[in-house]
């Protein structure tokens, strides 16, 4: 069989299937441009490149995977026009946003003095993030209100029922999980304008983990300086990677995109896309299937406060915002944003481990959700194929 040509962001582990199949080169996705790929047929990429008409004219490129569950940076459309297979990964990394977004919950309660199980929490965007945060909070016996119209017009059933955006935005914990999108009912982009952004209170909090534009961010700065001002965690900024230092030093917690990239989630990805990359080709495509021993993870939890400190052990956010915020005094802040991104430490899910240590019962609830190994209780996401 030929090998094939296969073009792959450096910031893509486990290619090791894809390198059975012919020549993998590396590059840096935020500059790949059209000569990158005159001798290619296979582009693995990552959400920093933009893939459209112009990047793909005029070269053998047949098939692109994108190893992220986010699409809003692929023409979908012109590649389908362009006969150009496209795939994705939905939920490849949702456990590990959903990790982030509890532990941000939790830091974000613990610093306006009450408990989250005692809070409300909206949820915009009730997907494979939102739903599996959902899932969670609601076994902590948290009031959850969520919104999503699209899945409330498809009449899809929900792990909590659905609402209206603006009741939401009342919660006092707001939580993002949507796709950035521009055009069409549901379009998302700005999504929290200025009007929205002022509505929110001082004893409010918003978190967003999905897409730096879903909130102006401009308009989020100014409202920043209010002395009524929600309390902001950002893991995503408008302008990647040149991002708003003025804002930065306005948001509570600040991440450089990074709410997904635990070492599971960025493996299941390329997984994925091998996976789907072997159904396109008509072949059999087993599921991918993480092995390894399961070390214990020995800590009692008998209040949230117990939660946050075992998450903890996994993760800390404010070791990510700590770098981002040194960051910005770099020469050149765009590169060290994606420079913190390159060479990210390895952070695993919390499934990664087996958790060992009493509990209260809805703890407990919550701690088998946590620790359920992928393929067991929770299914094991599959790859979304476009075929031209
Ligand atoms: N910060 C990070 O590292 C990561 C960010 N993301 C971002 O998070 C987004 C959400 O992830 P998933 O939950 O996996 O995506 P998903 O596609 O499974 O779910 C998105 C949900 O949002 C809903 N939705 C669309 N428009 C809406 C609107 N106007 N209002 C309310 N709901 C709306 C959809 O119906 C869908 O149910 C992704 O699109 C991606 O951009 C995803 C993974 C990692
Ligand atoms: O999956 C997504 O969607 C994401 O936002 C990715 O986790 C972001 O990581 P990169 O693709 O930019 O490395």
């Amino acid at each position: 069989m030929t090998p094939i040509r296969i073009v792959a962001d450096e910031n893509m582990p486990g290619l090791a299937p894809f390198e059975a199949l012919g020549t993998v080169r590396r590059v840096d996705g935020r500059r790949l441009t059209r000569i990158d790929l005159a001798d290619t047929e296979v582009l693995l990429v990552r959400s920093v490149t933009r893939v459209d008409r112009a990047l793909l004219e005029g070269t053998p490129v047949r098939f692109v995977g994108s190893a992220t569950i986010g699409t809003d940076h692929v023409d979908r459309a012109a590649l389908k026009a362009m006969g150009v297979a496209f795939a994705h990964a939905p939920g490849c990394n949702a456990r590990a946003v959903a990790e982030y977004v509890l532990q941000a919950l939790l830091l974000a309660c613990r610093e306006q003095g009450r408990t989250l199980r005692d809070s409300s929490v909206g949820i915009v965007g009730l997907g494979n993030v939102g739903s599996r945060v959902a899932q969670w909070l609601s076994a902590l016996g948290v009031t959850v209100l969520a919104c999503d119209p699209p899945l409330q017009r498809a009449g899809a059933d929900t792990v909590v029922p659905l609402t209206d955006l603006d009741t939401v935005l009342a919660a006092d914990l707001v939580t993002l999980h949507v796709p950035l999108t521009r055009q069409g009912p549901d379009a998302t982009f700005h999504m929290l304008d200025r009007e929205r952004l002022s509505r929110l209170g001082p004893r409010q909090t918003l978190l967003s983990t999905c897409r730096g534009a879903v909130v102006d961010n401009q308009a989020l700065r100014e409202r920043l300086t209010d002395a009524d001002a929600p309390l902001v965690l950002l893991d995503v900024w408008e302008g990647e990677p040149r991002i708003d230092a003025g804002l930065l030093t306005r948001v509570r917690l600040g991440s450089p995109h990074v709410a997904g990239y635990s070492v599971e989630g960025k493996w299941l990805g390329t997984a994925m896309l091998h996976q789907a990359f072997r159904l396109w080709r008509g072949e059999s495509a087993g599921v991918p299937v993480m092995a390894g021993e399961r070390p214990i993870l020995e800590h009692p939890v008998a209040n949230e406060g117990d939660l946050l400190m075992l998450l903890r052990r996994a993760y800390r956010i404010d070791d990510d915002d700590r770098r981002l915020r040194a960051s910005v005094d770099d020469i050149d802040p765009g590169r060290a944003f994606d420079a913190l991104r390159r060479d990210y430490p390895p952070r695993h899910e919390l499934h990664h481990w087996r958790h060992r240590g009493e509990a209260t019962p809805a703890l407990g609830a919550l701690l088998s959700l946590l620790f359920d190994p992928p393929g067991a209780g929770s299914a094991m996401p599959a790859p979304a194929l476009d075929r031209p």
